[in-house]
């Protein structure tokens, strides 16, 4: 059998990295990788074909090597990459990607000199490549991080949440849009996100504001000034002489608004005012007081933002895609469906959550007053209410929004606030929480510690479909990882058994989805009676019927709102006497 003859060998070769360049795109590194490894034993063989030019053969030799490469750096085979790259630099000594790709796995081998070598080659050669510029500004937080010293001068690299792949850096342009972390709104990619935009709010806080003026709508959860301020606007348009334009209607608005944060508006009660604006000074109190006392202040620090090393790799290089054609792909490797409606992934690096917790003791040890995330959960803390609010809301911009977007693209298109707080459960203090659905939209939950057995988070159905009070998955919480889910799905923590657990909790709010035809889905008639798992003594009306309450919790008999009258499964029974018209 005589050999193949070089010309078939070029051919067979070019169509393997064809086919690896498919695998590739479809992010399957590892299938990429087999096929470029296998054309290029066939281009770089010692008989090369006559027909090709000698430039063509090492333009093709030096491409495959740098998509091996790259499949390497996906795949986190960092001495590889450096091995490939440094073949591809031997063919193209100034080859851009070679040196990026090089860069890139030096910088995480921790060869912080070596890679900002490569990186500011590759920076000069295209100055305004975005994948570069993230990766420098990796370097100089990884560097900063070891030598904080050395690096000082270059923090203004790191603004806000720059040191995550530069999402935040403010002249970046991304694909014809820019973000900088004070947008109002974070405009993701896609008709959902398009549809999502026609329901923002003309009026909007960027975040919770406690004020008896907000909170008075007929559906509180708006978060919009109520009606208290549309009457004081009316009437001093009335008594204006002006003539009504726009301008005059918007100047006077404004000034509604302004006043109202000074005094109560006429018809508010003095008292409801008064409470709000205690309630707001306490927690800028504490916010100051803490500020001093903080133990791990970098933890609170927005204008430098979040550190690469606090989040898991994983997370990391999936967000550094953002931007790219490989973005959503990137963020699909990343997450896994464990039940319908519900995501995991690695979220938080192993030495995060204990920095967290440590300094979340310091927090509990300060004796400082701490607002309690929900009726339900005595010994949590809402976290905005000691000022990590800012680094939150960069959290949300650059890293919630666009998973969850993924997954919820009409609910995550526009998320404008969020609500975050720790939960806590030992033994004699909470030991697990009923069954509910949130005052979120989407919510994020990371484990952060510490030892503990038990307490599984139990999800139900979709608040108002046929299955809502039926068990769909058991999660137990892992540290470090993230489960994501709508706050519309039914679900509660079970009992711890031993050790304490603390998770961090984001409730992500829109309005803009809140006011979408999307979101008043009615409920459907319930396929038939609840899981016991399923049960809330918070929300139900036939708990008692399948359950003790539990002790002390008696009284929320006949209070429950579900399911409404009119999706009551067959047979159904209310569990209060009230409620059946007896007493
Ligand atoms: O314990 C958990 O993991 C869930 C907590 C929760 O759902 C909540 O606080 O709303
Ligand atoms: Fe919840």
């Amino acid at each position: 059998m005589s050999a193949a003859a070089p010309e078939d060998l070029w051919e067979q070769g070019l169509e393997l990295k064809n086919k690896g360049n498919a695998a590739f795109r479809k992010g399957e590194p590892t299938a990429a990788l087999v096929m470029y490894i296998d054309a290029l034993g066939k281009l770089t063989v010692p008989d090369q074909p006559a027909n090709i030019a000698d430039a063509e053969i090492q333009s093709q030799q030096c491409s495959v090597m740098l998509n091996v490469a790259a499949c390497h750096l996906k795949l986190g085979s960092l001495d590889a990459c450096v091995d490939f790259a440094s073949q591809a630099l031997q063919l193209d000594p100034k080859n851009q990607k070679a040196l990026f790709r090089r860069g890139s796995a030096l910088r995480q081998i921790g060869r912080f000199d070596d890679a900002m070598v490569d990186l500011k080659t590759a920076s000069e050669l295209e100055p305004k490549n975005p994948a570069v510029r993230q990766e420098l500004q990796l370097l100089l937080h990884a560097r900063k991080a070891k030598d904080p010293e050395k690096t000082r001068k270059a923090s203004s690299f790191a603004a806000r949440f720059s040191s995550l792949a530069g999402f935040a850096s403010d002249d970046r342009d991304n694909g014809g849009r820019t973000l900088a972390a004070t947008d109002l709104f974070y405009e993701a990619p896609g008709p959902a996100a398009k549809k999502m935009r026609d329901y923002l709010p003309r009026v909007r806080f960027r975040s919770l504001i406690h004020h008896p003026v907000v909170h008075d709508g007929e559906d509180q959860h708006h978060r919009r000034v109520g009606h208290h301020f549309y009457k004081e606007v009316l009437r001093r348009l009335r008594e204006s002489k002006e003539k009504a334009s726009q301008a005059s209607a918007l100047a006077m608005s404004v000034g509604v608004l302004y006043d109202m944060l000074k005094r109560p508006l006429p018809g508010v009660e003095a008292s409801s005012w008064e409470a709000a604006l205690k309630q707001n000074d306490e927690r800028r109190t504490v916010i100051r007081q803490y500020g001093k006392m903080m133990k791990h202040p970098e933890v609170y620090d927005a204008k430098v933002g979040w550190q690469p090393g606090w989040l898991h790799p994983a997370l990391v290089s999936a967000c550094q895609a953002k931007g790219t054609s490989e973005a959503e792909r990137a963020i699909k490797d990343l997450v896994t469906e464990v039940s319908p409606g519900v995501y995991s992934f690695d979220f938080f690096s192993k030495s995060f959550c204990e920095l967290f917790l440590n300094e979340l003791d310091n927090f509990y040890a300060s004796g400082l007053p701490a607002r309690r995330p929900n009726s339900m959960n005595n010994y949590g803390v809402v976290l905005n209410d000691i000022g990590w609010e800012p680094m939150v809301e960069i959290l949300q911009q650059e890293v919630l929004q666009p998973i969850a977007s993924v997954f919820f693209p009409e609910e995550a298109a526009c998320f404008d606030s969020h609500h975050t707080f720790i939960v806590r459960y030992r033994a004699e203090e909470d030991k697990g929480l009923d069954m509910h659905i949130d005052d979120s939209d989407v919510t994020f939950n990371i484990c952060l510690g510490r030892e503990f057995t038990g307490c599984g988070l139990v999800f139900c159905g979709m608040n108002g479909a046929a299955d809502h009070r039926q068990v769909s998955h058991i999660y137990q919480h892992q540290i470090g990882k993230c489960i994501m889910h709508l706050g519309r799905k039914r679900h509660g923590a079970d009992d711890i058994s031993t050790g304490e657990r603390l998770n961090l909790i984001v409730w992500n709010h829109s309005v803009a989805w809140r006011s979408s035809p999307s979101s008043k889905a009615v409920s459907v008639k319930e396929s038939g009676p609840p899981d016991k798992k399923c049960l809330s003594w918070t929300h139900d009306r036939d708990y008692g019927v399948f359950k003790e309450y539990p002790p002390g919790r008696e009284n929320f008999m006949g209070r429950g709102w579900c399911p409404p009258r009119h999706a009551e499964y067959d047979g159904f029974r209310a569990d209060s006497a009230v409620e059946r018209g007896g007493g």
